[in-house]
């Protein structure tokens, strides 16, 4: 939990404009890297007022702190996972509420969820993947693996506990039906976040987008977009490579640090997965296009480090305490 004094401390202080947090917060060549991570709670009290949240829905300010505070004590340390990765995911959200038509495409109570979803989709993640957590007999496979999508289950479950602790339920205003949906839809949201169903939720989506064009109006956006990292995934991915060895597993080869060859990997992961979401985005959502465009040169950089043949990212073994 989180002391009332935290909650004071942040509670005292004016909600502040998007502006005075970073004066190119609200556009898509922004990148949360340059902002503070002691100013990412104040950000993201500024995201929900700027949003129209907290007047619409009657979020208790206080609440809606404490929820915060809860959300960021709710994430590990691990090189990626972690909460400033969170925050990049809802504020990359929070810019296609405002540069995007998706405010017109999606219903107010979608957009709630959406939001929050960024902000907790990952939360207690421990660095390692779903695999992982079969493979090394975890808790949460104990607890999971029976439905599948073991740690999205998870960040669901650790996202209802914050809700249902006392003082931080920011839906508590909502009405009958939409206080239902709510968690309905964060539900689905967090749980379509396992990459093992992204390609099928891709294929689905690419039908919808030939269908109509307004595919958004009759489904939420389930899946979230990925900003591109500096490759600390590989931290993470080497660290649970190096504990598969330990645990006589062969690790697949971009978790093995001997093997992976990260600009191989990179475009590997572009070209399989994150290119064909920016190219759907950016069909149904032509203001994206430039984020497209972004994505589509970080391919090219790594296509020129893969001819140089130099290594541009390798990352040193994490120690596991950090990653437990
Ligand atoms: C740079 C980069 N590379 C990435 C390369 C690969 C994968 C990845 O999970 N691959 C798969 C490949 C098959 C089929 C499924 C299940 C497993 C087997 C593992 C997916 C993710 C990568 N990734 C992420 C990321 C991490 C976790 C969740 C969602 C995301 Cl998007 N964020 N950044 C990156
Ligand atoms: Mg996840």
């Amino acid at each position: 939990t989180v002391t009332q004094s935290e909650v004071d401390l942040l509670f005292s202080k004016k909600i502040c404009s998007t502006k005075e947090i970073h004066p190119e917060f609200c556009l898509f060549s922004s990148t949360p890297r340059n902002i503070l991570q002691d100013s990412m709670i104040p950000a993201c009290l500024c995201m929900f007022e700027d949003l129209g949240m907290i007047e619409k829905w009657k979020i208790p300010k206080e609440v809606l702190v404490r929820f915060l505070l809860m959300v960021r004590k709710g994430y590990r340390n691990p090189p990626y996972h972690n909460w400033i990765h969170a925050f990049t995911v809802a504020h990359f959200c929070y810019l296609l509420f405002k540069n995007a038509r998706i405010t017109h495409q999606l219903r107010d109570i979608e957009l709630l969820a959406l939001f929050v979803a960024c902000l907790c989709h990952d939360i207690d993640h421990r660095g390692t993947t779903n695999s992982f957590q079969v493979s090394s007999g975890s808790t949460l496979a104990a607890l999971y693996s029976s439905k599948g999508s073991v740690l999205e289950r998870h960040h669901f479950a650790q996202t209802m506990c914050i809700l249902n602790s006392e003082g931080c339920n920011i839906f508590k205003n909502l009405t009958g039906k939409d206080y239902k949906d709510v968690f309905i839809l964060i539900r689905d949201i967090i749980l379509a976040t396992d990459l093992a169903h992204h390609l099928r939720i891709l294929q689905d989506l690419r039908k919808m987008a030939e269908l109509t064009k307004s595919v958004l109006r009759n489904h939420t956006v389930k899946y979230l977009v990925v900003k591109m990292n500096r490759g600390l995934i590989y931290s993470e991915f080497f660290s649970q490579g190096d504990k598969e060895k330990h645990m006589g597993l062969t690790p697949m080869e971009m978790m093995d640090r001997e093997r992976a060859v990260i600009p191989k990997l990179q475009i590997d992961f572009l070209d399989a997965i994150a290119l064909p979401v920016y190219r759907l985005l950016s069909s149904l959502l032509p203001e994206t296009q430039e984020v497209l465009e972004t994505v589509l040169s970080n391919r090219q950089k790594w296509q020129k480090a893969q001819e140089d043949g130099d290594y541009v990212y390798r990352p040193v073994a994490t120690s596991d305490k950090e990653i437990q």
